[in-house]
């Protein structure tokens, strides 16, 4: 496919051309700022041949109500909702970006946090490039947690060393400085535990969430060509829509209704 097709669509705001830093330098995983110079090659030469489409499986966990799916919506959608709807199962969107010319999707996977979805979630873990996991910066019960579901994570992906990305929400509700700069201080221990990197956001305002993608973008997208420099027959997918991939999948809320039936240890709480 010409790779004019694969960008078609692809808003200015989604087109990258600098490595875009990590929330503090304290809390990266990664903290080269540019990009390698063989990956600049790669996407020169993307961009002059016909190219497939780079594809990055992420996943959003943690607990109930932290905000995983209102930091997907912001994103995917530019939107808000205060009124909280569960997420029953998984949910997913695709997000589209042009990195140094070269086309990435972000292929969003928000699972839900309720305990009776949770083997339903897990099934989506595996093949996981990046794991988000979520925790509301109010509550420090759902850091602790965060990292729970990290390691549970970490033994169900089948990605050797997914990134991780911890990622504290509702940033607008904290108020009191001494209590934000604790928490961060704290989320940032239980993030160089679990080798993750640390960002504060708030869905509700967009304070950061942009920056986030565009990090996870630029870190997935320079790991990605790495690979496919070294293998050239992974991580190419020729998916590239949301509606595609609904397809190629046959993701439907009857097909999630019938696993979540058949499955046991769904039923369980
Ligand atoms: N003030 C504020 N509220 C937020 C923010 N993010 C999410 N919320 C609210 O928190 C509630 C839960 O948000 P969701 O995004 O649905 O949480 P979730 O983690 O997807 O929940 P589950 O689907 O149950 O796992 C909703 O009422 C949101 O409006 C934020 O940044 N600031």
């Amino acid at each position: 496919m010409p790779i004019s097709n694969l960008t078609n669509g692809i808003s200015s705001d989604r087109k990258i051309d600098q490595f875009e830093p990590p929330y503090g330098y304290l809390s990266s995983i990664d903290p080269i700022p540019s990009f390698d110079e063989n990956v600049i090659n790669y996407s020169t030469n993307q961009r002059s041949q016909k190219s497939s489409n780079l594809l990055c499986k992420l996943v959003l966990i943690g607990d109930v109500a932290v905000g995983k799916s209102s930091l997907a919506t912001r994103l995917c959608h530019q939107t808000f909702d205060r009124n909280y709807k569960a997420t029953i199962g998984v949910d997913f969107e695709v997000e589209r970006f042009l990195i140094l010319g070269a086309p990435l999707s972000l292929q969003i996977w928000d699972t839900a946090g309720q305990e009776r979805f949770k083997c339903i979630a897990a099934a989506y873990y595996r093949g996981a490039h990046v794991i988000i996991a979520v925790f509301d910066m109010n509550d420090l019960d759902t850091l602790k947690s965060a990292e729970r579901w990290i390691n549970e994570a970490l033994q169900i992906t089948i990605t050797d060393n997914p990134l991780i990305y911890l990622v504290g929400s509702k940033r607008d509700l904290i108020t009191d400085k001494k209590t934000f700069t604790k928490t961060e201080q704290l989320a940032r221990i239980v993030a160089k535990r679990v080798n993750a990197e640390f960002w504060s956001i708030s869905s509700l305002t967009g304070y950061q969430v942009e920056e986030f993608f565009k990090r996870v973008a630029c870190v997935s997208y320079q790991m990605l060509v790495k690979q496919q420099l070294t293998s050239p027959n992974t991580s190419i997918e020729k998916i590239t829509t949301k509606t595609q991939l609904a397809a190629n999948l046959n993701l439907t809320n009857d097909s999630i209704s019938k696993q979540q039936s058949n499955d046991n240890c769904c039923n369980t709480v």
